[in-house]
């Protein structure tokens, strides 16, 4: 199986949510898609999933985001926009790549512990495929009760015989203390290899998280009282 390193643009992309019916999904992945999108910043012929227990169309899971599509603000416009209660839409210029981008969504139902609904799940993706293989990019927008067994199941149905890499996405949290982290850890590492699974907390990317190296820096007096512990 090839992990893949490189961003292949001439490969199609399969980009699957798990969990596509959540609050994960519609409130930061699919918006975050929608601005990757419209911005040409992914691959030509990316493709999006979405897989839920959740019976639905397309049409449900876009109403359901439609409100989180706006570019994102700075926190100062977010708090007055949510002050004025003014709802988030796309921009009127952006609407018809907005369509474009509903068209390259699909969207699966099934159980995240089936082999058989997954299998369906591989079938949908090779059809979109054509023999041609593509990259394939698993992201587990679940509760972390759900990580052990989806995992198993995409393991085992979704990566055997279909050429390019595949990778599993994981927000956090990764297990609740270092023994559950840990198990979660070793139990990934039987399935995948380490360069295949990415970890991911976007809490790291926020303005005050990144700020605390500026603090480490300047206040010394901080960290010597442990208030950052605290
Ligand atoms: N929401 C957020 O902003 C953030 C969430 N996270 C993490 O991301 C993950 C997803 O979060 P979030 O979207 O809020 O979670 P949700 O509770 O919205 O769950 C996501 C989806 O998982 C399915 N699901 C829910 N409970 C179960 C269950 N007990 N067994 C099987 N399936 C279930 C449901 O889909 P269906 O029933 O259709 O299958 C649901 O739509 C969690 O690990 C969370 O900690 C991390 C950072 C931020
Ligand atoms: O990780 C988390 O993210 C959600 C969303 O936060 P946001 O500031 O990016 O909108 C937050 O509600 C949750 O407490 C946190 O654990």
């Amino acid at each position: 199986m090839d992990t893949g390193s490189k961003f292949e643009g001439s490969v199609p992309h399969i980009f699957v949510t798990l969990g596509a019916s959540g609050d994960l999904a519609r409130k930061k992945i699919y918006p975050t898609l929608w601005w990757l999108y419209r911005d040409n910043l992914l691959p030509n012929s990316t493709v999006f999933y979405g897989y839920a227990r959740t019976k639905c169309m397309v049409a449900d899971l876009r109403e359901k985001c439609d409100q989180y599509m706006k570019k994102r603000n700075s926190s100062k416009k977010k708090l007055e926009n949510r002050t004025k209660m003014i709802p988030a839409q796309v921009k009127p210029g952006e609407r018809g790549k907005y369509e474009e981008f509903w068209k390259i969504n699909h969207y699966v139902s099934g159980a995240y512990n089936s082999r058989r609904d997954f299998e369906l799940l591989n079938q949908e993706l090779l059809k979109i495929e054509k023999n041609n293989g593509a990259n394939r990019l698993f992201y587990l927008a679940l509760p972390p009760s759900v990580f052990e067994e989806v995992t198993v199941v995409i393991r085992e149905t979704c990566m055997g015989e279909h050429r390019g890499w595949n990778r599993i996405i994981i927000e956090k949290p990764f297990g609740r203390d270092a023994e559950s982290s840990a198990r979660l850890s070793e139990h990934l590492s039987r399935l995948f290899k380490e360069e295949q699974i990415y970890r991911i907390d976007h809490y790291l990317g926020k303005e005050m998280v990144q700020n605390l190296m500026t603090l480490s820096c300047d206040s010394q007096d901080l960290y010597d009282k442990k208030l950052l512990g605290q």
